[in-house]
């Protein structure tokens, strides 16, 4: 069997080598003839499955994306051809949880904003959507939900209007698939007019998909609101995003949110474990490939106000870092790639546990909990 793998998905040859060879490859440098003879191909968002991709694909039996989206892969094409496909649901929702948390509380930092009694719009309540609420609460926001797709297809789901949430959110965050077209289409759900509804000095996060919003209206909107906080991991055509905008936003990092260890590995070892059923071959044990991370505790021992609860996310993961690294290496030829590529290893808040010494009240341990950190007891 041969098993062709973006060469920035870890773990593949302790999982899928025993059933065959590996072989590695750029994501970005997948071609047709490298999938003469290939069984499985395994990629990332980088890599589009299309028609032209597997015009030589003549023994593939599957397809996996180690990704939650799946706007790069032609479904269709996929089906038609009885070649079976997964993506990784919920692998790198934790991560962009932490991304959020770290850009939102530092943001407040620089903007000396109390979080406390805001309201936040969280736009797609999905895998990423539904685990950022309840971190949201427990820093004491008010939360607008916005997802029409669920609310037709669950009568107790309350969706927001869109508008609205717009009108009245002084943070938003969107957390949708890209979606170009039909009655949900994503493709710059903000463009002019919506940025228009925001408040001037609201705070903006996209993480999801840079045609989400649309760069160049939000590139005029800033010159016109220059108190608008913007956060973004995601641009439209990356790899090669619009300089003046990154260096009009408060903090750009090169679409890497969801690149914790965890959100890595479990990417492999979800579209691995769907490979495996069909197989029957035995299931991934993701926790044994997972190195102990460094900061395995962190003792409190102060009150958690915004101040501290910042401190303990940025112990964790501190988003700063990301937004220099894009900043600095910005002029560079194949810069927004090659820090994708070399990304350091970074752990996610659910790995960390969180002790209290002198220091002791259940309130402070549920908000704590809540931000996904463990409590030691
Ligand atoms: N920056 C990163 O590193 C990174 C990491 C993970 C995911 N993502 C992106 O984030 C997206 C969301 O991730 P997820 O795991 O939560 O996906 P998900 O599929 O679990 O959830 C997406 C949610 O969006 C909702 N939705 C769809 N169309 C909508 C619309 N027009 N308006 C409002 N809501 C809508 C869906 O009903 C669903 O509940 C992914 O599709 C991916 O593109 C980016
Ligand atoms: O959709 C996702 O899961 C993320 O956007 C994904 O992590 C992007 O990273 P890439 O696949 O490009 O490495």
């Amino acid at each position: 069997m041969r098993i062709l793998a973006d060469e920035n998905m870890p773990y593949v040859e302790e999982l899928f080598s025993p059933y065959g060879d590996v072989i590695r490859a750029p994501g970005r440098d997948i071609c047709p003839s490298m999938l003469v003879d290939v069984d499985v191909l395994l990629v990332r968002s980088v890599t589009k499955v299309n028609a032209d991709l597997l015009s030589q694909a003549n023994k593939l039996h599957f397809v996996g994306t180690a990704t939650i989206g799946t706007d790069h892969v032609d479904l269709k094409l996929l089906q038609q051809r009885g070649i079976s496909f997964t993506n990784a649901p919920g692998c790198n929702a934790y991560a962009v949880c932490d991304y959020v948390l770290s850009s939102l509380l530092l943001i407040a930092e620089r903007r000396q904003l109390q979080l406390h009694g805001l309201t936040m719009g969280v736009v797609g309540i999905g895998n990423i959507g539904t685990r950022l609420l309840p971190r949201l609460r427990a820093l004491g926001l008010q939360v607008l939900v916005n997802d029409p797709p669920r609310a037709a297809a669950e009568p107790d789901f309350h969706s927001t209007p869109l508008e609205q949430v717009l009108q009245q959110a002084d943070i938003i965050t969107f957390h949708v698939p890209l979606q170009r077209d039909g009655e949900h289409s994503t493709f710059h759900l903000i463009a002019a007019e919506q940025l228009e509804m925001m408040k001037p000095d609201a705070i903006l996060i996209n993480a999801c998909r840079g045609e989400v919003i649309d760069n160049q209206a939000l590139l005029r909107h800033l010159t016109r609101h220059p108190k608008l906080s913007v956060v973004l991991d995601v641009w439209e055509n990356e790899p090669n995003p619009n300089n003046e905008l990154l260096r009009a936003v408060d903090i750009a990092t090169p679409h890497i949110a969801g690149y914790s260890q965890e959100g890595k590995a479990f990417g492999t070892s979800i579209v691995y474990d769907h490979w495996a059923k069909l197989h029957g071959f035995a299931l991934a044990n993701v926790q044994a490939l997972l190195p102990k991370p460094d900061l395995a505790a962190m003792t409190l021992s102060a009150a958690p106000n915004q101040a501290v609860l910042k401190q303990l996310v940025q112990a964790v993961y501190d988003v700063r870092n990301d937004d220099e690294r894009m900043r600095h290496h910005s002029q560079q030829p194949e810069y927004f790639d090659r820090l994708r590529k070399t990304y350091p290893l970074r752990r996610e808040i659910l790995s960390t546990q969180i002790q209290f010494s002198d220091f002791d009240n259940q309130v402070a341990r549920d908000d704590i909990a809540a931000l996904g950190f463990q409590i030691q007891h």
